[in-house]
């Protein structure tokens, strides 16, 4: 066997050996990046890159999958950098420079959220625009008509809860409207299992709530034999339980439902776990990029080309973002055709960020960039 040292050494020889040729090939690729400028032609050459990549797999032999994933790697890094010099994503760059820092709000702002007075959305709506009267929408859908139409200046949505996880109605709007999100904020929900002044806890044998909550009071639900209704919130729920004026029903709805609708609570604490947390986001039609802006959210599809997805996270994760989410939903009339929303640690403030953001939007079908924002803990 060859000492390890002696091994070492072999390797150091290679990788200098590596690194020059490394040099020589992004010089070439800055050449071919003049050359595609001057004659108007496109970054990207998928014919070209497959002959590369066929031609590797076989001259990889034992080590050509691995050959195929590392040049991979090597012209998506010639790619980004010839993006530089063409100046792709120039509106990408104009959109985020043209972007203002401050969300502007007084009382008489306009936000839309979905539910009734009482519910987890107007409580977020609150804790994010204190003293605002918020415009109470049906459905989800109906918070991006209000934007759409101009009729509210921002909408505020849950988008994932710790226990019951995404809100994928929420995620399929986004993706449909590609409205700015300009913050998030992290709410802990606390539920309770309330009933009509008149009912106690052994009379109750069904429950009322929205299915996210059903969900993230799972346990006690079915550890009691409870059988459950669906409402549209947690508040409908317990104005629908005090209406009923029936003694075998409680709602599972948050404290300001309990007050609202005169309810008498017969246990605390109803969800599985003690840390649940709701993430709400607020969307708006305008680009609001915050000074501490923490979050970057896009969405793309993907060509069909194995190893897309990946590529592109590196991409990411070479500049020192991490991918803290990631959600795929099918293309409506598309089956097994996907889009992809994503969420970075970062600001694009950060020049690499930004030459990132214009390379991909060049690059990548149906691109958005949906906005670089601060995330607030309640
Ligand atoms: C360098 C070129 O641009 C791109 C990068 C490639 C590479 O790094 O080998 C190949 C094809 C193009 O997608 C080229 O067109 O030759």
């Amino acid at each position: 066997m060859r000492d390890l040292k002696e091994i070492r050494e072999e390797i150091n020889e290679i990788d200098e050996k590596l690194i020059e040729l490394f040099k020589r090939r992004m010089e070439c690729a800055k050449d071919v990046g003049n050359y595609k400028k001057a004659n108007n032609i496109p970054i990207l050459n998928q014919d070209r890159e497959n002959e590369i990549l066929d031609d590797v797999l076989v001259r990889g032999g034992e080590y050509g999958y691995a050959a195929q994933l590392l040049f991979s790697n090597i012209m998506e890094l010639s790619r980004a950098l010839q993006h530089n010099i063409v100046g792709s994503g120039k509106e990408m760059k104009e959109l985020i420079e043209n972007s203002s820092p401050n969300i502007p709000y007084n009382k008489n702002t306009k936000v839309a959220c979905q539910g009734i007075a009482g519910a987890n959305n107007h409580e977020a709506t609150l804790k994010i625009f204190p003293d605002c009267e918020p415009q109470f929408c049906k459905s989800f859908k109906d918070v991006f008509m209000a934007i759409e139409n101009g009729e509210a200046d921002y909408g505020v949505l849950p988008v994932e809860n710790s226990t019951a996880g995404s809100v994928s109605d929420v995620y399929d709007l986004i993706l449909k409207h590609r409205f700015y999100i300009i913050k998030s904020l992290d709410l802990p929900i606390h539920y309770y299992l309330a009933s009509i002044p008149q009912a106690n806890l052994e009379d109750i044998e069904e429950v009322w709530s929205h299915p996210q909550a059903l969900a993230q009071c799972s346990d006690k639900i079915t550890a009691n034999n409870y059988k459950t209704l669906q409402s549209a919130n947690t508040a409908v729920a317990a104005r629908d339980v005090a209406n009923s004026k029936r003694i075998n029903l409680a709602a599972v709805c948050n404290g300001s439902a309990v007050k609202e609708y005169g309810l008498k609570v017969l246990a605390e604490n109803y969800e599985n776990r003690s840390d649940n947390t709701t993430r709400f986001i607020v969307i708006s039609k305008k680009l609001y990029i915050p000074e501490n802006a923490e979050k970057i959210s896009l969405c793309f599809g993907l060509p069909h080309v194995t190893g897309t997805l990946y590529s592109v996270l590196c991409r990411f994760s070479s500049l020192g973002l991490n991918l803290t989410k990631i959600e795929s939903r099918t293309m409506a009339n598309k089956p097994f055709e996907y889009l992809f929303y994503l969420d970075f640690t970062g600001n694009v403030k950060n020049d690499e960020v930004t030459k990132l953001l214009c390379a991909l939007s060049t690059e990548l079908p149906e691109f958005s960039f949906l906005g670089n924002y601060e995330e607030d803990f309640a």
